[in-house]
């Protein structure tokens, strides 16, 4: 029978939920001074950066908003499929604003490297990223990424938003998925 406990699919925790709420408080601070005085606007990738938007926002201590996109290109995938979809459009105009998405991961950097160029399109003010995990050495594109939180090795993780088909978003920690799960 399948297992109903989440650990026994895991191989490693790569990130505790202590060394995340830590980076997250860190990142927030560069944040609140980088801003400060600015109107910011947090634009986060749903569904993956949903923990991270929750726990990073709530770590500034400035005023901002928060919008949503939802694009999707992994599906029920280990690989990314290349084509990034809008499920969700912003309801914000956000000509003229500062915005910073808010990313659960870059890993192929294809769903970022799409949403810098349509969020360039509609004329924000400025646009960073902040991503909490990024992989090195899974890059197709260069991201310019001010605020990361780790860099991880080549392998694909889930927890803390991370899904793979939908499921492990819920783990507190982010962790190595068993290979069994998905090969
Ligand atoms: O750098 P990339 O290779 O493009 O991968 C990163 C993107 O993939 C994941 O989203 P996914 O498409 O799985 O949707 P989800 O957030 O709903 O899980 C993740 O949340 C990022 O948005
Ligand atoms: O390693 C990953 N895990 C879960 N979702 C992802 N989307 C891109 N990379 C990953
Ligand atoms: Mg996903």
């Amino acid at each position: 029978m399948e297992s109903s406990d989440i650990r026994n699919d895991l191989t490693e925790i790569l990130v505790t939920e202590e060394q995340i709420n830590n980076k997250l408080r860190e990142l927030a601070a560069q944040i609140d001074a980088d801003y400060a005085g600015k109107d910011l606007l947090l634009v986060g990738v749903l569904k993956g950066a949903v923990m991270v938007m929750a726990d990073l926002s709530r770590a500034l201590t400035q005023h901002v908003q928060i919008d949503w996109m939802a694009v999707s290109s992994y599906g029920a995938s280990t690989k990314s499929s290349g084509v990034v979809q809008i499920r969700k459009d912003l309801d914000t105009d956000i000509a003229g604003r500062h915005v910073l998405i808010v990313e659960d991961i870059i890993d192929s950097g294809l769903t970022l490297s799409w949403l810098l160029d349509n969020f360039a399109a509609r004329g924000a003010a400025s646009i960073e990223v902040c991503a909490l995990l990024r992989k090195p050495e899974a890059a197709k594109v260069e991201i310019d990424c001010r605020y990361v939180g780790f860099d991880i090795p080549n392998d694909f993780v889930v927890g803390y938003g991370l899904d793979f088909a939908e499921r492990y978003r819920n783990l507190r920690d982010v962790a190595v998925l068993a290979p069994h799960v998905y090969a």
